[in-house]
Order: C-alpha cells, then structure tokens, then sequence
C-alpha cells in the first residue's frame, strides 16, 4: 500500500514538471540498469549473438580451414563455463576439441553433444552478405554466414544452453561431452570417423550422440533416426569416334545419353513417390547427376566436327538404409552402364567406407519409438521447452552420426530451427537470432533431461545390459 501511494503521487508529481533533456538521460540510464541487473535479458542475449557472429566469422571453409582458429575460440569459450577441454588432433593439423561437464555419477554412461567446425565453400561475389561477415540484417534479424544453419549454430547453442544451466545452479547426473570435429564436409574420416574408433571415445562410455539436422520450413522441429548411404556413381562410354556430320549407331555420346535416360525415368519414379506424399524425402533413392565430360578440347572450346570416342557422367546417388542395395548394383550394371552398350561405372569411395549395415547384415537405425528411452526423453524435453515436433525421418544426406550409429550407439540428428528455409549448402545460408536464442532454450531442456536420466533397471537385469 505505502509503495503504490508512493508512486501515485510521484507520478502526480511528474505530470508538472517539463521534461528537460539531462533529466531524460539519467532515467534512461537507469532503464538500462535496471533493464540488465534484472534478469539481464537484453544484455544476455546481444552477447549470446556476438559470440555466434565471432565464431561464424572464422573461416573454415574447405579446402583450408581455419580449424586451429576455431578451435581456440572453442576452448576459450569452454574456459569462460569451467568445463575440461583437450585438444586431439589424430590427423597432423585437423584438431578436434573435446569437452567435458563431469556428471556426479561417473558411472553412468554419458551424454556426448557432437557438431562438425568445418564448412563447405561459397561462392562470395553470389552472397548478398560477405558469408564470413555475419551480418547481422537490423529489419529481419537474419544473421548471413556459411556455417549459420551447418552447423556451427547447433555447436555454439549447446555451450549456451550449458551456461544458462549452471547459471540456474544445474548440476549434471550424467557426465555431459562435446566434440567439436573436423572435416564432416569431406567424410569425416579424419575426424567424426577417428574419434568414434579411437580409445578415447571407448573411455568416454557414451550411452547416447546428437548431432546435426535439418532446419525446418515449418513450425516443427525434425528429428531423424537413420541416414541414407551416398553412392557416388561415375558411368563411362566408349564408342567409335567419327565425322560431326555423320549419323551412324553406337557413339560413346549416344550410348552415354541411353544410360541418362534410363536413369532419368528412374529419378523421376522416385521423385514422384515424394511429390504425392506416400514417401518422404529420405525414403527414397535420390539420383542426380552432377557432371558430364566429353568432347575434344580446342583453343576455342571444343572440336564441333568429332564425335568423341569417350564420354561420362557423374551421379550422386543417396540409398535409404532399408533399400535392396544388390538390386540397385545390378540395375547400374545392366541398365546403366550395360557392358552390351561399351560401357563401364566405377562407385566410388564411399560406397564402400560408408555402410548404412551393421556386421550382421542389419540396417543401422536409432529407434525412434518407446523402445529407445533417449527419443522418448527428446521428444519430452522439446515439447516441454515449447517445441513442435514433426515425424521421425531419415537423413536425406550424410552426417557424422553414422560413425557413432555403426558403434551400436543412439545417435539422432537435431538442429533446432523451425520456421527457416533450408539453405545449407546454398547461397545468403542465415539463421534468425530469435530462432538462433529459441534454440539454446531447447537445448536447455534436452541436456537437462539428458543429464539427469536415471535409467529404471529391468527386474533381475544388470546396468549393462539395458
Ligand atoms: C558423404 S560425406 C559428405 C557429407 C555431406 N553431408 C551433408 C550434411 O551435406 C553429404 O552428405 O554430402
Ligand atoms: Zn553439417
Ligand atoms: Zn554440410
């Protein structure tokens, strides 16, 4: 009562007094204090920002990423929360940065937060922003960077929503890791792919992984269970070379276009499947080509009046793990690259390093029903920090997480952004700052749930074999 009678008649008071411009300042001055003892929201979430701009302004793009940059702003921001770092580097020059929140039961298998610090390249003068400016667009809050959804968002968002948890007085059950690896852009295999086989990671009992998603046009986040396996498929043709003027049957040309034909209607087949909706994007097999050589080079470009005894093509092909992977093979060999039609295909490396089976012949997928407590508890903790979720998916590419999946461990894709056009990999990539700040408070939720799990041990089972 005494306050409001306070203010009643102070207020009564203002109302006669002009308000003079050194007076205005000073009640200024105190809003802004106010404003940042109370809760601190403003100045909080400017720095939260600025720390995203400095680290998407370091330049890790392929093929000469800065990674020993990136990795000292990591650990300078892991110094800022006290949290352990180490700095493993299995390839001369390609550190990983490794970081620990110690739980108070050690004995519990851990939770592992994964993201990758390189980027792929852009093309500048093709940017409406300079893509290692960080622009930050004053209308829209869009922050312009190549890395702003892929995915140096998501790894920046897991430090924050660490310091927001120790800042609430939040102490981890579970011991809480993050990697920060190189080279996903490129295979991961001297990074991600290392890491997972190396006895540091066998020392750190991880019982679950996230890493990266996709952002999501939608209000609904995605979450994705499984990967599709690349195929990267080059076809060549050979033929008999002759005169530009003459028809005659059997160029390396003519018999190349029958095979992109045929692999033209089977794309389209499949793309139909997903333009009427019986199946989603990572359910069936994508085929695109990518490049095409041929011709004979001159000073002027290419000889007009020969046609060429060898021609190719490249197709980047992505396999759902539940596909028939032999019946695909037969069909490059007997329909794409007939040996009746002069023609041969190589697959290249990462059919063969990159498996979506296990040893017994099974595909790798993280469930993604009750039978997997750390979906459930996802699903939970999003939905508890106002998050809408969208049906569980396969990736339509590669991550990191197949490294980990192909361990037998959990691992599901995340990247928290809803309601943003998916633009990794594609010129102005950006991320808003409301969407970017919406995400630590996701994440917040997530390591909480996480960290604090306590699994309920089965009748007459042992901790192992849950
Ligand atoms: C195959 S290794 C390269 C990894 C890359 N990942 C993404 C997400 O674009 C890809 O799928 O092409
Ligand atoms: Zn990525
Ligand atoms: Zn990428």
């Amino acid at each position: 009562m005494a306050a409001e009678k306070m203010n009643g008649s102070d207020a009564a008071h203002h109302q006669h007094r002009p308000l003079h411009l050194p007076y205005l300042s000073v009640i200024l001055a105190v809003a802004v204090l106010v404003a940042t003892v109370n809760g601190g929201e403003f100045s909080d979430s400017s720095a939260i920002i600025s720390r995203f701009q400095q680290y998407l302004r370091i330049n890790t793009a392929h093929p000469e990423p800065n990674y020993h940059k990136a990795a000292d702003f990591i650990v300078s921001v892991a110094n800022s929360l006290s949290l352990e770092s180490q700095i493993l580097e299995f390839v001369k020059g390609k550190p990983l940065v490794l970081l620990k929140w110690p739980g108070r039961d050690s004995s519990l298998p851990s939770v592992l937060l994964n993201s990758h610090t390189d980027v792929v390249p852009a093309e500048h003068e093709k940017w409406a922003h300079a893509p290692f400016d960080a622009h930050l667009d004053p209308s829209s809050g869009h922050i312009y960077a190549r890395g702003s959804q892929d995915m140096k968002c998501v790894g920046l968002q897991y430090l924050e929503a660490i310091r927001k948890l120790q800042n609430s007085g939040f102490r981890p059950l579970r011991t809480v890791y993050l990697s920060f690896v190189p080279d996903e852009e490129i295979g991961g295999f001297d990074g991600a792919k290392k890491f997972a086989d190396s006895e540091v990671f066998k020392k750190m009992n991880v019982g679950v992984v996230l890493d990266e998603g996709l952002a999501s046009p939608t209000e609904n986040y995605r979450l994705f269970y499984a990967e599709r396996c690349p195929w990267w498929l080059v076809i060549k043709a050979t033929g008999a070379p002759g005169h530009g003027a003459k028809l005659y049957d059997n160029t390396a040309m003519e018999n190349l276009l029958k095979s992109i034909e045929s692999v033209r209607r089977f794309r389209a087949a499949q793309f139909d499947l997903v333009k009427a909706g019986l199946k989603a994007e990572g359910e069936v097999i994508s085929v695109n080509m990518v490049f095409l050589k041929a011709g004979t080079p001159s000073p002027s470009g290419f000889v007009m009046n020969l046609q060429p005894s060898e021609a190719q093509a490249g197709f980047d092909i992505r396999v759902p793990p539940n596909m028939d992977a032999v019946s695909l093979e037969r069909r490059i060999a007997e329909e794409w690259a007939p040996a009746s039609r002069n023609m041969t295909f190589e697959l290249g490396q990462f059919k063969h390093k990159v498996s979506v089976f296990d040893k017994f012949g099974k595909p790798i997928l993280t469930s993604s029903d009750s039978s997997n407590p750390w979906w459930v508890l996802l699903e939970e903790a999003i939905r508890n920090a106002n998050g809408k979720l969208g049906k569980p998916e396969i990736f339509p590419a590669s991550t990191d997480a197949r490294y980990f999946r192909e361990l037998g461990l959990p691992a599901i894709g995340f990247s928290p952004m809803s309601n943003t056009p998916i633009l990794l990999h594609d010129h102005n990539e950006f991320l808003n700052k409301d969407e970017y700040l919406k995400g630590i408070d996701i994440y917040e939720s997530i390591i909480k749930g996480y960290a604090s799990y306590v699994e309920h041990l089965k009748d007459g089972a042992s901790r192992d074999e849950l």
